[in-house]
């Protein structure tokens, strides 16, 4: 079920940040090798962070608990999940230009959440490396999303409520990080960067109960008249270029 939602002459523009765990915090995990420094082979001498211990033979270091997996199923209407892990190849997208020529734009023209699941974006090596995380958070609960189900119990969870485009926030991330959405998290459909023609494959892993408006809520914005809605996000020159 999509709803649409009129955001009149809202006019927003974002910068993107680079993608890290503490600017990420409030709308779920970054997951992605807290110590590169640390070989294996050199876990056993040395202190290792308070999650990680060596395993393997000491030929690996497991890192534990490195993202929140909810599943909420339970408050659904349905009251039922399965766990699914799925392919997601996405293109890298058009963007559009920017004030400065350096720079790319990214329109944001839907929104989705998944109230009742984490889900996990999980990069593996493709012809594109970096994309773009865009997330918001919710409004209070109003006429609107009244028929759209959520969970009523759980600790850090937005509720209710459509995204608020005021508070949207865009990260960039590397290839090398994987991204988890919290539960009912507002975000945009993937956004790959990079060359066109290029794609980013991801690994997603999220719970299920294969009924529409409990697993995917969708938000369109329109712009009352024929102007198109500007909610756009800015990517700077340098986080677009290739990396060295
Ligand atoms: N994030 C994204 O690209 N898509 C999804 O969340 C999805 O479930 O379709």
């Amino acid at each position: 079920m999509t709803v649409t939602v009129d955001v009149g002459d809202l006019d927003i523009r974002v910068t993107a940040q680079p993608l890290t765990q503490e600017a990420f915090a409030p709308f779920g995990d970054v997951i992605t090798n807290p110590r590169p420094d640390l070989h294996p082979a050199a876990a056993a001498a040395s202190p290792l962070p308070p999650n990680a211990i060596s395993a393997n033979q000491g030929s690996a270091i497991q890192y534990r608990d490195v993202s929140r997996i909810r599943d909420l199923y339970s408050q659904a209407p349905s009251g039922r999940s399965i766990p699914k892990m799925s392919m997601f190849v996405c293109a890298a997208r058009k963007l559009l230009p920017a004030d400065k020529a350096s720079e790319g734009r990214f329109r944001v023209g839907i929104m989705e959440r998944h109230p009742f699941t984490t889900q996990t974006f999980t990069p593996i090596t493709s012809s594109a490396s970096r994309y773009l995380v865009i997330v918001a958070p919710s409004l209070a609960p109003g006429v609107q999303d009244e028929g759209l189900p959520v969970p009523t119990a759980g600790h850090g969870l937005p509720g209710r409520g459509l995204p608020d485009a005021r508070g949207l926030r865009a990260y960039v991330a590397e290839s090398n990080q994987a991204v988890t959405y919290g539960a009912g998290t507002w975000h945009s459909p993937m956004v790959t960067l990079g060359e066109q023609g290029t794609a980013l494959d991801f690994v997603v892993f999220q719970f299920a109960s294969g009924e529409g408006i409990e697993d995917c809520q969708l938000v369109e914005f329109r712009s009352a008249g024929s102007r198109e809605p500007r909610i756009d996000v800015v990517i700077p020159g340098q986080m677009l270029s290739p990396k060295l």
